[in-house]
């Protein structure tokens, strides 16, 4: 199944692993720790409220250097507080302005302390970090802020050295004021050790996309469990959480985690009043795409259709443009330039329609889209909200579409289904991992391959990393460190000698050559030369990055570090399975959940706007019920929710499956298989091509693993 890469962020395993190399920035003539009583401690500084001086200096910074007249929404008041000391949390919907309630500030902060007369000069206002898993947009915002004067820095391993090394001059300086990565960078504790001695200060950590904190949220991220964590470590002045879409529930939890109070939340209406919201429901795409056809012609413009598979994309740009519709396709699994072609196609033209799956929208500001259509059923009411809310944001009349299909049901309870391995999986793994020696004290690390470990116990990467981020954060047992690559390839891109330095050395008596690729076993090089690692990586990229060789890394490791007695109890260790098992069950649960909410909103007996603020707990203006302009409103008739047609269970499909298959160790394996849902050891056993993969798709899933668990229990 061409599944969309990753998650709605684009963000793929390479992206997550790419932190290699990266000093520690600190330094001593940049410590803000010091004994000297005139640097800066955020726990001696008495942060007075700036309040209407503040917001004077707020007002000014807006106008002089972004050139706006005036704040929106709730900006002002939310960056009030966060100049008087304060933490905010702010809900905006997509294209709110959210961005600005941390841009504005970390301009601020120099005259706010010029005024109160707290620091010495600009060089000691310290900076803003802000943690974002969007990696493109990061380097939108970054270079828009560079266009407008403003010091502004993203810390990725795309950086040439030379890039890398003015950062962290700036850092050292006090001249940076906004420096953005990605929360996987807070793993890597050289970063973690800067940031804690920046010049100044963290004034203020802004958490972009902060419902992924939430283990109740659609887009929920191991790796922002740590972020809270982090802001302690950092003794970050003050922080500001962003989100488009968050539920009351999760909210809170975005509050919790920072001991946020509810004064500091800032929640404007997810209502626009512009936008009409329309559903149909039908058994099958044979007779949905005619109805999409009559829609496309009757409210052309700027238009999205979102779908799930790549391949969808793909094969109904296709068809819409042989029935010579403009339209083109639009998915992670492209090449950079044709996505940035098609982006820029799309912004610069007001009739083109872009088939695309979750992959497209972050970032594209453009103000007249007209129509969104979900051509399949939406991850969750979230996703569907955020998707709907790139429509209209001219304020013109735009219309979001639905089209319920009965066919689709069964892919995204696949997706739903797919995260969670066998209970026998988890406890395998755990006790491989439990009966890892680490490394000997004081440095006490294990490590753990998660590709490797995620096909040998059948746990797809994403669930993997989960179960270390909760060894790491729930049960106190781990601590990510820096992951390290296993292989390194690279190319010769032109004639040269290797150079003579010892690493230089190293690398030339281990490198293997293959054909035109070199393969080098970087730990081996390091072991044989007596250099670390880390200098022979640098060599590598030194030469990468001169444009001598074309070097590949894969393979991550990560490694972690033992912070506890090792290994744990064995009655422990069984009580860490169950409990991480319930917790990986739970999720499974809300993933199906997600889906039911979304159906359960265009089919229910009630308004689809305001269902939908109620969801987020909001509510429409006024007390209204209505919105007027939705399906619901329009013909007061609920839309009808098709089901599949059940076919009866059918034995003779059932034995075919337990005769290709002889295995009788999982039955939740053979139920996937039965059911149509990849997992690392279908895709090994080259199973999901097979006719009998998916071959019972319209049985009930727990129907199917009841019956697969009896045979396997024979
Ligand atoms: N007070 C304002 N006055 C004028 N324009 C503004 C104001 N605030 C934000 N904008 C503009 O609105 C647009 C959207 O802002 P921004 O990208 O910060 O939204 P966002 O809430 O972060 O959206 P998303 O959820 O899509 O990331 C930008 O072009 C920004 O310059």
């Amino acid at each position: 199944m061409a599944i969309d890469d990753t998650d709605e962020f684009g963000l793929s395993s390479s992206d997550e692993a790419d932190l290699l190399n990266i000093e520690a920035i600190g330094s001593s003539n940049g410590k803000r720790k010091n004994e000297d009583v005139d640097v800066y401690d955020p726990k001696r500084v008495r942060v007075e409220p700036a309040s209407a001086a503040g917001l004077a200096i707020a007002n000014k910074i807006l106008k002089e250097r972004f050139g706006m007249n005036g704040f929106r929404l709730k900006q002002e008041p939310a960056i009030g507080r966060l100049l008087d000391g304060g933490s905010s949390v702010v809900v905006f919907p997509t294209g709110g302005g959210k961005s600005l309630c941390y841009q504005v500030p970390a301009l601020c902060f120099r005259y706010v302390d010029e005024q109160q007369g707290i620091r010495q000069g600009p060089a000691e206002s310290g900076i803003t970090l802000v943690v974002s898993p969007l990696i493109a947009l990061m380097k939108d915002q970054v270079d828009a802020l560079k266009r407008r004067g403003i010091s502004a820095a993203v810390m990725d391993s795309t950086k040439t050295k030379e890039e890398h090394l003015q950062t962290v001059d700036a850092m050292r300086n006090g001249t940076l004021d906004l420096l953005y990565c990605a929360p996987e960078r807070l793993n890597n504790e050289g970063f973690v050790s800067s940031m804690a001695n920046v010049k100044g200060g963290v004034r203020l950590l802004a958490i972009d996309e902060a419902h992924c904190i939430s283990e109740w949220g659609h887009a929920f991220r191991p790796d922002y469990l740590k972020v809270a964590r982090f802001a302690k470590e950092i003794e970050a002045e003050r922080v500001v959480c962003l989100t488009a879409t968050a539920t009351p529930h999760v909210a809170e939890d975005v509050c919790k985690a920072f001991d946020i109070p509810q004064s500091g939340l800032f929640r404007t209406t997810t209502f626009r009043s512009n936008l009409h919201l329309h559903a149909q429901a039908f058994e099958t795409k044979k007779e949905s795409y005619p109805k999409l056809r009559m829609f496309l012609k009757s409210f052309p413009g700027s238009t999205i259709i979102y779908v799930t598979l790549q391949k969808q994309a793909e094969e109904l740009a296709e068809q819409l443009r042989s029935h010579k519709f403009k339209a083109r396709h639009f998915h992670a699994g492209m090449k950079t330039e044709e996505k940035m072609a098609c982006q820029d196609d799309f912004m610069s033209s007001d009739n083109l329609i872009i088939v695309a799956t979750i992959a497209f929208g972050m970032g594209i500001d453009k103000a007249n889209i007209r129509n969104v259509i979900h051509y399949d059923i939406p991850r969750s009411l979230e996703g569907y909200s955020q998707e709907i809310g790139r429509a209209g944001r001219d304020g013109l009349e735009s219309r979001c579409m639905l089209y319920l299909c009965a066919e689709d049901y069964h892919i995204r309870e696949s997706f739903a289904r797919g995260e969670l391995p066998s209970k026998a999986s988890v406890a395998n793994l755990l006790k491989e991992v439990f009966s890892t020696k680490p490394t000997p004290a004081p440095e006490s690390h294990i490590q753990g391959n998660l590709y490797q470990q995620s096909k040998q116990y059948d746990i797809k990467v994403n669930t993997l990393n989960n179960i270390y981020a909760q060894l790491e954060l729930r049960f106190r047992l781990l601590r990510a460190t820096t992951p390290k690559y296993t292989k390194y390839t690279f190319k010769r891109l032109r004639p040269f000698d290797w150079d003579k330095s010892t690493a230089g050395k190293a690398v030339q008596n281990h490198a293997k050559l293959a054909k035109t690729v070199y393969t080098i076993d970087v730990d081996a090089a390091a072991t044989t030369s007596g250099l670390s690692r880390h200098n022979i990586v640098r060599k590598l990229n030194d030469w990468h990055e001169s444009s001598i060789i074309d070097l590949q890394s894969s393979g991550v490791v990560n490694i972690y570090r033992v912070e506890k007695n090792w290994p744990p109890a064995p009655e422990e260790q069984q009580r860490i399975v169950d409990d991480l098992y319930k917790d990986l069950e739970f999720r499974e649960q809300q993933a199906l959940q997600r889906m039911h909410e979304v159906t359960a909103l265009v089919t229910g007996e009630s308004c689809f706007a305001y269902s939908l603020a109620k969801h987020f707990g909001d509510a429409l203006p006024d007390g209204a019920v209505e919105c007027g302009q939705c399906t619901w409103c329009e013909k007061h008739k609920a839309v009808e929710k098709i089901e599949p047609p059940s076919r009866g269970w059918d034995s003779a499909a059932f034995f075919k499956i337990l005769e290709a298959v002889p295995d009788r160790d999982d039955p939740r394996y053979l139920a996937r298989i039965a059911f149509g849902i990849t997992s690392p050891r279908v895709t090994q056993a080259r199973l999901s091509g097979h006719k009998i993969f998916g071959s019972m798709e319209d049985q009930d899933f727990m129907t199917l693993l009841n019956a697969f668990t009896k045979v396997c229990e024979k």
